[in-house]
């Protein structure tokens, strides 16, 4: 364990930050924590503090007494030397919140988990001089009831691997999150874009994660994204790091399956809340622009310069902006209404 334990701060207190803030808080022998919430975050736990339900039902509750929120990176860094920034926003705020820890002055370590490929390279760009650690966050939190952030599917959290990536990766797996580390974070967030194009097929459908995936329409679907994103990947030189039991040449044929064979192999590869959704979901629910230029938009933008065409993934691009623009919530389309060119 690293001595004196590292000061971390986490910025981007939503659904992960709020589960990952409540592991690192809940045993202080590891680590000093510090927040940069939002009045929203400190309004809604302040008083009465929150916890985190792990998949096998166990909580970890914090109280509010245990908080050190701040407003802002410079708030932080009037108050407490950092090491860590982890910086868990949406990718879409990720230029912008860069620009004000570059603003602040802030020299430790920022450490990036967003979903989707290249968000270290975009974090670099802006923060000249800064160690940047990308990060990867492999399972699905809900707020499945006011101040509880429940893991609703699996995996393992992956950090770059370098000293200060294997020194966080061991703080976060002593407090209950197993980290591994990989030298090509490029190739595992590639990989987990693989699984993230079912975030879009999810929030179009309206259904939660468990039930859409059970359903033979739309795993088509996302299977047609994943050969046309392979397609892409080989003309392109990118080799996705596999971390699932299925390798990925071999899941979109695991995905035209039978539902009654479905069930059956997901039963035996991973656990899904029938609660768990997809972060897509949530932003569309609740009328934020989503991460869709950074998933099934990242595909249709690398297709283009490798010239490989990717219909379907243009298309779904295309239908969640029309519900980002409508900003009517979530809009149930069957799957035949998806595909329809
Ligand atoms: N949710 C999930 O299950 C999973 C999410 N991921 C990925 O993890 C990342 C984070 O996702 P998630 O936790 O769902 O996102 P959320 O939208 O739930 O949380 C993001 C939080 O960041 C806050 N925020 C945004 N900008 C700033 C800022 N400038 N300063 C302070 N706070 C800010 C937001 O506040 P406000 O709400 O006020 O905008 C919100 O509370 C995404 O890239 C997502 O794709 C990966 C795997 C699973
Ligand atoms: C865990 C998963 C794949 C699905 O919930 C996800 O990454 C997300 O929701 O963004």
């Amino acid at each position: 364990m690293p001595f004196p334990p590292p000061t971390i701060a986490i910025l981007g207190l939503g659904l992960v930050g709020s589960y990952l803030a409540a592991h690192l808080l809940f045993d202080p022998n590891h680590s000093t924590i510090h927040l940069v919430a939002r009045e929203s975050f400190t309004s809604k736990h302040g008083t009465t503090g929150f916890c985190a339900t792990r998949i096998d039902g166990s909580q970890l509750h914090v109280s509010p007494d245990k908080l050190n929120v701040h407003a802002s990176v410079a708030d932080l860094l009037a108050a407490v030397s950092v090491d860590f920034l982890v910086v868990t926003v949406k990718r879409v705020a990720l230029k912008a919140v860069c620009e004000g820890v570059r603003a602040a002055g802030f020299k430790g370590v920022v450490v990036v988990v967003s979903n989707g490929a290249r968000g270290g390279e975009e974090a670099r760009g802006v923060l000249e001089g800064v160690e940047v650690v990308e990060g990867m966050w492999p399972f699905n939190v809900v707020e499945s009831a006011a101040g509880e952030y429940r893991q609703a599917s699996e995996g393992d959290v992956y950090l770059k691997d370098s000293p200060s990536g294997r020194s966080l990766a061991d703080t976060f797996t002593r407090c209950g999150l197993p980290t591994k580390t990989s030298e090509n974070m490029d190739s595992v967030l590639y990989g987990k874009l693989l699984v993230n194009l079912n975030n879009a097929i999810c929030a179009l459908s309206a259904l939660p994660l468990r039930a859409e995936v059970c359903t033979y329409g739309y795993r088509k679907i996302w299977a047609l994204c994943m050969t046309e994103s392979l397609k892409v990947y080989a003309a392109a030189g990118i080799h996705p790091t596999p971390f699932l039991a299925v390798p990925y040449s071999v899941l979109p044929y695991v995905l035209r399956v039978p539902d009654s064979l479905f069930n059956v192999v997901l039963s035996m590869l991973s656990k899904i809340d029938p609660n768990g959704t997809s972060s897509m979901y949530e932003d569309v629910r609740n009328g934020r622009v989503t991460e869709i230029d950074f998933l099934q938009g990242e595909v249709v933008r690398l297709g283009r310069e490798v010239g490989v065409q990717t219909p379907v993934c243009e298309r779904i691009v295309g239908l969640i902006r029309e519900l980002e623009r409508a900003g009517k919530g979530l809009v149930p389309h069957s799957a035949e209404e998806i595909l329809e060119v």
